[in-house]
């Protein structure tokens, strides 16, 4: 056998053992599942010294490496970060269980009754950047939603990942959840033997840049969920309050660069630019923030270096902003739904009609109004944690939590009926009857 053919069967025995492990843990109670969460963030704090120190090898390798700053920042989980990722376990065991939700209750005819019910995916492959508070979030979401999860974060993060997993895994074997139930992949050619697997693996969630995303879907035939790059705007109308674009401009683009929903380019009404812009630029390069503008912009802010056409579709994940001045609403929306990547996009003004103009007609997953994007995740949500933010049009959109990660099934309990018995011209006719209370 060849190399690839052994890498291709070990990764078959994996699947076929997550398969295995969700299919006995999509049947577990709730109390059951909340336990195991709390087993793993105990497994967690226990391990916590040998996590550290992972991280700090895989930080220490990343500055040696070159990594920038903000992407070091990404990839740093500190005690501090560790245990609030630890509080998150503990909050997606108290959110409300996903599955087992009944959406619809319908007596079709007397004793003929169908219910809509909630249910688990099965398997997840999710893929991710070099972010191991990911691994957390997204284990603990997997397990509360009755999923098995196969988890391959980015190759700056695998020690990290590594300790992680080996917690988890530690922490769920003492509960009723097989640890089968949650897998780490360490390399790129497993996840492209993974793209294989559809006969175990039922959804595959990618998160990173859009050519990656792109290259998943156009190389498996298992559905994916894209969670791709968030080239985010904040857009300053001619009615916009000063104190509040700068405050928002600042926390949008420096309170966490490398984030997704970080802003990449600030559109200014024209109207406004030349009393705005001296005071949003003193503030974001105090900040360290390096500003580019178009010419109008420049003409303000002299001493700034002029933004490109690239500048545009550039997400710098990084303390770099790009500014244009508009002409109007109008021209702003639609430079954000030529160059936006439809993750996250937000608007300024003290003139509610503008803004409502604004989120309706701007094509992003979150349109937000006098508001920092920073609030696109998924513990600000409320939703516990988040398995990423979701760049596609179809639902789930935006941020995906635990609802994101069901499916439902159609449940007909009848007593001997058959569908001849309402077909033709004597046929019995359906009472359609709705039983939700
Ligand atoms: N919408 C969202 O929720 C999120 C979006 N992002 C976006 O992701 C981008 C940043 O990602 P970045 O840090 O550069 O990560 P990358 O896109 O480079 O990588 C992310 C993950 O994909 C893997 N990967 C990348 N290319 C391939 C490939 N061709 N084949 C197999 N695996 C591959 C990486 O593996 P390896 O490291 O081993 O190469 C890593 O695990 C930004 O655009 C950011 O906005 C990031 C997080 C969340
Ligand atoms: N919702 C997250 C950002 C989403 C995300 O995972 O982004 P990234 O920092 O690119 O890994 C947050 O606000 O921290």
């Amino acid at each position: 056998m060849t190399n690839l053919q052994v890498r291709a069967e070990a990764l078959t025995e994996i699947a076929h053992k997550t398969r295995q492990a969700a299919l006995k843990l999509g049947n577990l109670t709730t109390e059951t599942k909340n336990q195991a969460l709390k087993a793993v963030a105990e497994a967690l704090t226990a391990a916590t010294p040998e996590i550290v120190a992972a991280n700090i090898a895989d930080c220490q390798a990343a500055e040696t490496a070159g990594v920038a700053k903000p992407l070091r920042d990404r990839l740093k989980l500190d005690e501090t970060k560790l245990q609030g990722a630890i509080a998150g376990i503990l909050d997606v065991a108290k959110l409300d269980d996903p599955v087992g939700a009944v959406q619809m209750h319908r007596e079709l005819d007397a004793g003929l009754i169908l219910k809509r019910i909630t249910c688990p995916l099965g398997v997840l492959g999710v893929v991710f950047e070099s972010r191991p508070d990911a691994v957390m979030q997204i284990a603990s979401l997997a397990i509360k939603s009755g999923n098995g999860v196969i988890l391959k974060g980015g190759k700056e993060a695998i020690h990290s990942c590594t300790a992680l997993v080996k917690a988890i895994r530690q922490g769920l074997a003492t509960t009723e959840v097989d640890p089968e139930a949650v897998q780490l992949l360490t390399t790129r050619g497993e996840i492209l033997e993974l793209l294989n697997l559809d006969k175990y693996v039922d959804l595959i969630i990618p998160r990173g840049s859009n050519s990656f995303v792109r290259f998943i879907q156009e190389n498996t035939k298992i559905p994916v969920l894209g969670h791709a790059d968030g080239i985010c705007h904040l857009y300053a109308d001619k009615e916009a309050d000063l104190a509040k674009t700068v405050a928002i401009a600042l926390d949008s683009k420096t309170q966490y660069p490398a984030a997704c929903n970080a802003i990449e380019t600030l559109l200014i009404h024209r109207d406004i630019a030349a009393q705005f812009l001296p005071a949003i630029a003193a503030t974001l390069q105090q900040a360290g923030v390096e500003l580019r503008g178009d010419a109008p912009t420049c003409q303000i802010l002299p001493e700034i270096h002029p933004a490109t056409p690239s500048d545009w579709e550039t997400e710098y994940t990084d303390l770099i902003l790009s500014i244009k001045v508009v002409e109007s609403l109008e021209e702003a929306i639609s430079h954000i739904n030529q160059y936006g990547s439809r993750h996250t996009e937000a608007i300024v003004t003290e003139n509610p009609d503008t803004a409502n103009l604004f989120l309706a007609e701007v094509d992003a997953a979150g349109v937000y109004h006098n508001c920092s994007t920073r609030f696109a995740d998924g513990f600000r949500y409320g939703f516990g944690a988040e398995v990423g933010i979701s760049t596609q049009k179809m639902p789930p959109r935006g941020s995906v939590g635990l609802e994101g990660l069901v499916t439902y099934k159609y449940q007909v309990v009848g007593n001997g009926h058959i569908v001849a018995d309402y077909s033709g011209s004597n046929g019995k006719s359906f009472t359609h009857r709705d039983l939700s209370t």
